[in-house]
C-alpha cells in the first residue's frame, strides 16, 4: 500500500508524516487543515491520524476492523486518564475516488514524541525505567479499576510523550470485564506471541472469544519490565516469537526456571518474576495498583508538590502502606488536632455547622495497631482528586490509621482509588487541614475511611495544574 504522501487530506485533516504500521492500521502525523481549526478544538499542535482502511477486505476482516475501531472509541469515550492516549475524535471517510480512503476509520489521538520500542535497544537509565513502568502500572490501574483488560500490552503500545510521560495506547483488544464479579472479560483470539501469559496458549475458544484477565496485562508488564532493563531482551529464550512461547511453556509447566539477564537489578527482577507468575491464580495477587504501591514505596523522600523527576535515585524501602496508585514519601508533617478521639473538637477556627467528622481506615493490618505515627503508615492526603493519586498530587501533611478529620463535602466522581484489598472507589472527601498549613483543604479517597457522613456534594474542583 502507498503511503499517503504530506499534505493529503483525511476529513478536517491533512498528513504531515508517516508514524508506523500495525497490523490493521497506519498511523500518521496529522494538524488541522489549511491551519484550520480540525475536527476538535482540543488539540493542541500535532495529532496522531490512525488510519484502518476497510477497502478490498472480505465482510469478515472488515468486521474485525471495524471492531477494533469500536473497541478504541468505546474505552477512549469511558476510560479517560492522564496515563492513557487521548482519542480526541473519529470519523468514517467518504472518498469515493480514492479507493485507500473510501471507507477508512480514522481515529485522530493525541500525538505522541515515541514509543517503547524506540527507546529500547538504545536503553534507558534505571531512574527512567522506573518512572516508565510506573507510567505504565498507573495506567493499568486505571484501565482495570474501570473495568478494562488491556489485551495488547507490549512496548509499541507504551507511548512517550515530548515531555517523558507515559501514555497507553491502542486499545483494539481491549476488553471490558464481565461476569458476575467483572473478573474476566471475552476477547477475539489475537494478540502478540512476546505477551501472551502461558495459560492464554491453552483457553478455549468460545463463541464470545477467549476469556481474558486483567493478569493477562499483568503478564505483558512483567516482560516488559524485563526488556526495559535488558535492552529490549525478552526474558524466556528464542531466536523467534514462536521459539520464546515454546520456552514460555516450558517455564510454565515446570520444566525450566525462570532466567532473567544480569542487567535487571534486584528489585525490578523480583517484581518482573511476580508479574511473571506461571499461572492465572499465583499472579492475581499482583495487581497493577499493588505493583505500583511497591515501585513509590521505594522512591526517596519528595519536597511537597514536587514532581518525581527524571533521573531521581530509587532505594529499597520496605512497603509502605499506601493506596494503590499510591503515595509515600512526603515529609511528614504531622495533623495537630483530633487524633483518635472520636469526641474532641474540631480547633478553633476550622469547624462550621456543614462540617462533619471522618476517621481515617489504613487497610494495612500491620498500621492499624501502631501508635507511633511511623511514616510508613501514613497516608497522603490530594491536592487535586482528579489527578492520579501519586507522589506529584499530595500535600506535605500525612494522616494515620484512627484520625478523624473535619470534612465538608463529598465528590462522587474523582479519580477512581483502588486500595490494597481491591476496594475501588471514585467517591472522595475535601477535608480541612491544620491552620498554618498553605493551604486549607486537601482531599482524602473514600477508601481510606469506613464513615459515610452526611455531607453536601463538593463543587468540581478546577484542575490544579497540568499533568507531566
Ligand atoms: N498517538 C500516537 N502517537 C505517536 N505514535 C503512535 C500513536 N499511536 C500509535 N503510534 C505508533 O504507530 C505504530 C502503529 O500503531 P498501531 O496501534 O496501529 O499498531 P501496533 O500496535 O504496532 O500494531 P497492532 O495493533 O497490529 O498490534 C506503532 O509503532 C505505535 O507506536
Amino acid at each position: 500500500m502507498t503511503p499517503l504522501p504530506p499534505g493529503q487530506r483525511v476529513g478536517d485533516w491533512e498528513v504531515t508524516e508517516p508514524i508506523g504500521t500495525g497490523g490493521w492500521a497506519t498511523v500518521y502525523a496529522g494538524r488541522p487543515a489549511g491551519g484550520q481549526g480540525g475536527e476538535t478544538d482540543d488539540v493542541d499542535g500535532d495529532v496522531a491520524l490512525k488510519i484502518l482502511p476497510t477497502e478490498g477486505l472480505a465482510p469478515r476482516q472488515a468486521r474485525k476492523v471495524a471492531e477494533t475501531a469500536r473497541r478504541e472509541v468505546e474505552l477512549g469515550r469511558r476510560a479517560r486518564h492522564p496515563r492513557l492516549i487521548r482519542l480526541l475524535g473519529s470519523f468514517v471517510l467518504s472518498e469515493p475516488g480514492h479507493p485507500f480512503l473510501d471507507g477508512a476509520i480514522v481515529l485522530v489521538m493525541e500525538r505522541a514524541a515515541r514509543s517503547l520500542r524506540d527507546v529500547l535497544e538504545s536503553g534507558v537509565t534505571e531512574a527512567e525505567a522506573g518512572r516508565i513502568v510506573a507510567g505504565i502500572c498507573e495506567g493499568l490501574a486505571h484501565l482495570h479499576a474501570t473495568g478494562w483488560v488491556h489485551g495488547d500490552l507490549k512496548p509499541e503500545n507504551v507511548l512517550l510523550m515530548a515531555d517523558g510521560s507515559v501514555r497507553l495506547s491502542d486499545f483494539g483488544l481491549a476488553t471490558e470485564l464481565t461476569g458476575d464479579q467483572g473478573t474476566h472479560g471475552y476477547a477475539p483470539p489475537m494478540g502478540t506471541f512476546d505477551y501472551l501469559p502461558p495459560e492464554r496458549w491453552k483457553a478455549p475458544l468460545g463463541e464470545q472469544g477467549v476469556r481474558v484477565r486483567p493478569s493477562a496485562d499483568i503478564w505483558a508488564l512483567g516482560v516488559i519490565v524485563h526488556q526495559v532493563f535488558a535492552s529490549g531482551a525478552s526474558p524466556f529464550p528464542g531466536a523467534t516469537p514462536v521459539s520464546r512461547a515454546a520456552s514460555t511453556q516450558e517455564y510454565a509447566e515446570g520444566r525450566a526456571p525462570l532466567r532473567m539477564d544480569n542487567a535487571v537489578p534486584p528489585f525490578w527482577r523480583a517484581l518482573a518474576a511476580d508479574c511473571l507468575a506461571p499461572t492465572h491464580s499465583a499472579r492475581a495477587a499482583h495487581t497493577a495498583g499493588s505493583l505500583l504501591a511497591r515501585i513509590t514505596a521505594r522512591q526517596e523522600p519528595a519536597g511537597p508538590d514536587a514532581l518525581p523527576p527524571v533521573g531521581r535515585r530509587w532505594r529499597r524501602r520496605t512497603r509502605a502502606a499506601v493506596v494503590a496508585a499510591a503515595v509515600c514519601g512526603a515529609v511528614a508533617a504531622g495533623w495537630s488536632y483530633a487524633l483518635h478521639d472520636p469526641g474532641s473538637a474540631p480547633p478553633a477556627g476550622s469547624g462550621s455547622a456543614a462540617a462533619g467528622r471522618i476517621r481515617v481506615f489504613n487497610v494495612e493490618r500491620s498500621c492499624q495497631d501502631r501508635r507511633d505515627r511511623n511514616p510508613e503508615c501514613s497516608l497522603g492526603l490530594a491536592i487535586d482528586p482528579l489527578r492520579p493519586y501519586t507522589i506529584d498530587n499530595v500535600v506535605p501533611t500525612r494522616v494515620w490509621h484512627g484520625d478523624a478529620l473535619a470534612v465538608d463535602c463529598r465528590l462522587s466522581s474523582g479519580v477512581p482509588i483502588v486500595d490494597e484489598m481491591g476496594t475501588w472507589s471514585a467517591e472522595w472527601f475535601r477535608v480541612r487541614l491544620p491552620q498554618g498549613s498553605a493551604r486549607p483543604t486537601a482531599w482524602l479517597p473514600a477508601v481510606r475511611t469506613k464513615d459515610r457522613p452526611a455531607i453536601p456534594g463538593c463543587p468540581r474542583p478546577m484542575p490544579s495544574h497540568s499533568y507531566r
